[in-house]
């Protein structure tokens, strides 16, 4: 499958707008994503990934969010400041200004940051309020914020209310000592605002600490992260846009097909396809590694078969409501790399039937196929389909359409397989919408020669020890 196929298919894509989507080397098809029409653009814009970054003020949140916004630079991102949604102050408040509280909660128009935020996740351009810290108005032109992949909120209260919480994909709190936070603030307020510093403690001494103290410090606990230091933590930030990646990268393909499943990633997870990713690995710690993962990548995918209610009398004489496994099953390898799927097949279904398909690849953009031996009854069964690379989904396409040619449904079918390139999970999610794919991690995507980017080089020949590399380490030393 060549670059022009996969666009042509998701041009033809009646169901789901690729606004913004971004796939390797091709471009989205409208070049103004960000701005599409309301009507195509609320009911399957992508949700973006929502980051709040509260803290203290002064505390360095503004210099977080920068590096976070210069390192998502191939992303689109938008930074919405709570700021911007400071009430306007009444004639009243205006003639006693220094009595007024900056730094309570009552003094933010909350609706009108959740309905912005509201707009902006249901991909609508709005309009944010241009707050004017002289005139204490938003009298300023608005600014234009179009959606997008990421939206950086920041704000002193931002963990305040629960709704605005519960927009946040990521909470961050930039926690730094009160002395540094007024340090910064009396040099800011001085320097910038042209402040007496009377004033600049009074406020403080006043307002700012008092608010600290009993609207934002107790916000702290809801933060999924802290940063002490701020923007000077160049390792926190560099975790945290880590973390956004593989987010991001999941999320998209995870909410356009609601039939992909990602296994959950942990760090034992992520340590095994760090070994097999590996170029050094040796085929032993290869072969040892990716069965690891094929077994839990094929338990997971067990769990998506149906299943009937079954109770059972347990050894105590009581009653434990269960299920019973599905029973008409069967394992199909596409040979020769989902040969290395069965055995794990094999030890979680015992005696379960395998049948294989064999697809001859003939140069890098046709693929025939030349054999298949499958049991006789398969159209009743569930099929497993077994593969650990899904690259550009031609051999994917290529086994499925077989399946079906077979008559199995396609909401029968659960392909299982270990790493998938993006290009590949599109190609099979709009040929056969009802299948489910399960797999361990999404690639970044494919290179010239169609291989799967960062991938792990030929599957089966570092599997079953076929490739240049291990001959080489063999007759070397002769
Ligand atoms: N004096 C005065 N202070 C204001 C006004 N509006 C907001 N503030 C102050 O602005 C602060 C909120 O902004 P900060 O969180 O410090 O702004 P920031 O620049 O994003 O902060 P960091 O990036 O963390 O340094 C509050 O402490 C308010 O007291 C105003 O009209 N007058
Ligand atoms: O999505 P695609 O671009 O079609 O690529 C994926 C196919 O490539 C691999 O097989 P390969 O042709 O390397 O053969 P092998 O299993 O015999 O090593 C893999 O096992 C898939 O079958
Ligand atoms: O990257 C790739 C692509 C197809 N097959 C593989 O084994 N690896």
């Amino acid at each position: 499958m060549d670059s022009k196929s996969v666009v042509e298919l998701l041009e033809t894509s009646s169901e789901v707008h690729f606004s913004g989507f971004h796939l390797d080397g091709l471009e989205p098809r409208n070049s103004e994503v960000g701005q599409p029409t309301t009507s195509e653009s609320e009911s399957v814009y992508k949700q973006p990934f929502v980051i709040g970054v509260a803290g203290g003020a002064a505390s360095g949140k503004t210099s977080v969010c920068d590096m976070i916004i210069e390192q998502l630079h191939d992303q689109r991102v938008v930074l919405v400041n709570q700021d911007s949604f400071y009430h306007n102050l009444t004639e009243e408040e205006l003639e006693r200004v220094h009595e007024y509280n900056f730094d309570h909660p009552d003094a933010f128009d909350t609706e009108k940051l959740l309905c912005t935020m509201d707009k902006l996740k249901h991909g609508q351009a709005v309009d944010i309020p241009n707050y004017d810290f002289k005139s204490y108005k938003n009298n300023v032109l608005p600014r234009r914020v179009n959606p997008s992949d990421v939206i950086i909120l920041e704000g002193i209260l931002l963990f305040h209310d629960p709704r605005v919480r519960d927009l946040m994909n990521m909470k961050i709190f930039v926690d730094t000592d009160a002395d540094v936070r007024l340090a910064r603030r009396i040099r800011r307020d001085t320097v910038e605002k042209g402040r007496d510093i009377g004033s600049v403690l009074d406020q403080y001494s006043k307002f700012v600490k008092p608010a600290f103290d009993d609207f934002i410090l107790p916000t702290k606990k809801y933060a999924d992260i802290i940063i002490p230091r701020g923007g000077d933590n160049h390792v926190a930030i560099d975790l945290i846009v880590q973390h956004i990646r593989t987010k991001l990268g999941q999320h998209d393909l995870c909410k356009i097909y609601p039939n992909l499943y990602v296994i959950h990633s942990t760090f034992q997870i992520r340590g095994m396809h760090t070994l097999i990713r590996d170029a050094k690995t040796t085929k032993h710690d290869f072969v040892f590694y990716s069965d690891r993962l094929i077994r839990l990548v094929v338990e997971h995918g067990l769990g998506h078969l149906p299943f009937t209610e079954k109770q059972v009398i347990t050894p105590t004489g009581s009653v434990y409501t269960g299920v019973d496994f599905c029973k008409r099953l069967c394992g199909v390898s596409v040979i020769r790399s989902g040969e290395s799927m069965e055995n794990a097949l094999r030890a979680c279904c015992k005696g379960i039937k395998i049948g294989k398909i064999l697809i001859h690849r003939e140069g890098d953009n046709g693929q025939q196929l030349i054999y298949e031996k499958l049991p006789k009854d398969i159209s009743e069964r569930h099929v497993l389909l077994l593969d650990p690379i899904l690259g550009t989904g031609n051999s994917a396409v290529q086994a499925i359409s077989l399946l079906i040619r077979k008559g199995v449904p396609e909401s029968n079918i659960i392909f299982l397989n270990l790493i998938s390139a993006p290009q590949g999970i599109h190609v099979v999610c709009k040929s056969f919408p009802r299948i489910k794919i399960v797999t361990s991690e999404i690639e970044i995507g494919l290179n010239d020669d169609f291989r799967v980017i960062p991938g792990m080089g030929e599957f089966g020949d570092r599997y079953f020890g076929t490739d240049d590399d291990e001959e080489q380490q063999v007759v070397a030393p002769l």
